[in-house]
Formats: C-alpha cells, sequence, structure tokens
C-alpha cells in the first residue's frame, strides 16, 4: 500500500498536524520524527485537559492490559495513560491493530494547544515509552506492506505540506536527492551534519551529530555555528527571559546554508524569522538556537520545511535523502 496526508501548519508553523482515523473517530496528530510514540487525547482524559480536543474512544480498540505509556519532551511537556490495539488509518494507509496510547493525562502545553489531539511518533521504536513492552511506530507497523519500506516529509511555510508513505513523488523536489546514513543508537534519525555559512559563500566548519526532528518548531545549532549566524543580526542578543537569540523584527534574517551528503541546502532568512516575543511585534525570537544541554544539534521544522525529505529503510542501515524543493 501507499498514501499521501495533508500536514496543515499550526499559526506562526509551529508544529503541521495531520488528519488520521484512530478507531471510529479522526484526530489532527502531529507527526513527529523525534519520538516513537502514538498518543492520543481520548474520552479517558480527564474533561479539565481535553475540552476543545477531539477524543479517541477507547470502546472501539481492545485494552492491552497491564500496559503504560509516559512521556516526557525536553521542553517540560509531556503526557501518560493505558495501551489499546486499534485500527490507525493515515492517507489511505491502515495498521489494522496498532498500538494506540490513550492520554490520561497530558501537560498543559498540550490542555492548551486545541488544535492538537496528539502525537503520531515516526522515530525508531527502540523508544517507544510503553511498558512492560514497547510497542511500534505506525511506519513500523506498516512498513513491510508499503510498496517501499520508506515515507517523506514535504512541510511548507505557512502552507499544506504532505507526508507520503511508500513512494517517492519526483514532483515534490528539483535536482538530486543527497542521501547520508542513520545511526539508530539513540532512537533518532541521527546523521552528521557538514560545514555551514551564513549569508552566501563556500561552506565550512561542521555543525555535527544531528536528528532530522518534524516534532520541534525551531533549529538547535552548536553554539560556535549561532553566535557566528547571530553575529551577522546587528540588533540581535540573548536574551535570558526569552530563553534564547531574540532581535527586532524590522531587521531582516542572513541566509544559512548547510551541507548535507555532499550538496548544500539554504534556509532562507525569511524561513528563520520565527515569531514575534509579545503582541507588540517589535522583538521576535529567532529560529536557530543554541543546542546547549541537548547532546546533539536537532534539525526541526523551521530547517525542514526548506527541503523535501526522504527517511528511508529500503536498505540494513536506515538513511535520510535530502532535495531542494
Ligand atoms: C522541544 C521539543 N524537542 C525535544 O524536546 C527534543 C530534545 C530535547 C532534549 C533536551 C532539551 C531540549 C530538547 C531532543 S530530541 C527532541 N525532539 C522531540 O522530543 C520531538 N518531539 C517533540 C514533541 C513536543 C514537545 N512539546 C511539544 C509541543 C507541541 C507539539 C509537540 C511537542
Amino acid at each position: 500500500q501507499s498514501g499521501e496526508v495533508a500536514a496543515n501548519p499550526e499559526q506562526y508553523d509551529e508544529s503541521y498536524l495531520c488528519p488520521v482515523q484512530v478507531g471510529q473517530t479522526t484526530l489532527n496528530l502531529d507527526f513527529d520524527t523525534g519520538s516513537a510514540d502514538l498518543w492520543v487525547f481520548s474520552t479517558l482524559t480527564p474533561k479539565s485537559e481535553s475540552t476543545g480536543h477531539s477524543l479517541y474512544n477507547p470502546s472501539t480498540g481492545t485494552k492491552k492490559s497491564g500496559y503504560t505509556w509516559d512521556i516526557s519532551y525536553g521542553d517540560g511537556s509531556g503526557a501518560s495513560g493505558t495501551v489499546y490495539a486499534d485500527k490507525v488509518v493515515v492517507g489511505g494507509v491502515t495498521a489494522t491493530s496498532q498500538a494506540v496510547e490513550a492520554a490520561t493525562s497530558v501537560s498543559s502545553q498540550f490542555e492548551q494547544d486545541t488544535d492538537n489531539d496528539g502525537l503520531l511518533g515516526l522515530a525508531f521504536s527502540s523508544i517507544n515509552t510503553v511498558e512492560p513492552q514497547a510497542q511500534k511506530t505506525f511506519f513500523d507497523s506498516v512498513k513491510g506492506s508499503l510498496a517501499k519500506p520508506l515515507f517523506t516529509a514535504d512541510l511548507k511555510k505557512g502552507a499544506a505540506g504532505t507526508y507520503d508513505f511508500g513512494y517517492i513523488d519526483s514532483s515534490k523536489y528539483t535536482g538530486s536527492i543527497s542521501y547520508v546514513n542513520v545511526n539508530t543508537a539513540n532512537g533518532f534519525w541521527e546523521f552528521t551534519a557538514s560545514g555551514y555559512a551564513v549569508g552566501s559563500g563556500s561552506v565550512s566548519g561542521s555543525v555535527g551529530d544531528a536528528i532530522a526532528d518534524t516534532g520541534t518548531t525551531l533549529m538547535y545549532l552548536p553554539t560556535t555555528v549561532v553566535q557566528a549566524y547571530y553575529n551577522k543580526v546587528d540588533s540581535a542578543d540573548y536574551d535570558s527571559n526569552q530563553g534564547g537569540y531574540t532581535y527586532d523584527c524590522s531587521e531582516n534574517l542572513p541566509n544559512f546554508l548547510i551541507s548535507l551528503g555532499g550538496k548544500t541546502f539554504t534556509v532562507s532568512g525569511t524561513d528563520i524569522n520565527f515569531a514575534p516575543v509579545d503582541s507588540s511585534g517589535e522583538t521576535c525570537f529567532g529560529g536557530i538556537q543554541e543546542n546547549t544541554g541537548i547532546g546533539m544539534s536537532i534539525l526541526g521544522d523551521i530547517f525542514l520545511k526548506s527541503v523535501f525529505v526522504v527517511f528511508d529503510q529500503t536498505q540494513s542501515t536506515p538513511r535520510l535523502g535530502f532535495a531542494a524543493q
């Protein structure tokens, strides 16, 4: 089988939500290549936490008794609950007995984001949080039945993009796809990014160890790289109150060039201009921030909306393919 599903951006492209049939209900889920749990708001979630969300009703599923899950993310958000096996359909691709993690508790950040009815993890199943036994991601559940064991991400700035499962749609990119091998040891789509440049010119240095993460909004890079970037933005400085680099919204940001698999990709300065820090619209928060304390770089949506990405498991070593959109 194969299929295509729309990826609809929230305000400021904070995250991208896709319609997914879970049991007999269609939910808007955040497809997340940086985690491996498919968890959803459910009729088991306290009303005080689930108002405004579409809810999965576990009555259509088969309870996996004694199974629980509990996930927490680096931004301090998280959720936990119980596990059911149920039908999940994404763009016509069906997993007949997918582990669906029904939330019995969610953190305030998820509670408040009422467009988001849960996450569909697309990292490696080795980091699924279900106890006593880790469960397969949707991709792992359907991989064997896909025309090709791969999926692609084509996210866009302020417009609907797509995730495709089982095939590469060559109309969605230009030029050739350049591939890098993936190290799955940490359960992420992790690879080594090469040189970079700020503005224009030839790349140099090395961004290093990085993950392709559709579930993280921004780009988190080594301090040296981030300082080199904001040195080219006159009004920029590190604002500890905001927890990152801010600048005057009126200032034009330089492009950021990064070399992956021998090809250089350009993230436009307009894509790096993330969002105002408050309603005055004077000060803006940058889409490139430091990866301090994370242990690797994260190429999140700010980067991914500039490229077409193939998450490829056609070979014994998984690989990532990058092409210009
Ligand atoms: C900021 C979110 N990202 C992370 O915490 C993260 C980290 C990470 C680890 C330590 C400190 C900061 C970040 C490593 S991989 C990684 N990636 C993920 O965890 C991917 N899933 C994020 C899901 C997620 C967290 N908060 C949300 C709010 C809205 C929609 C989705 C989310």
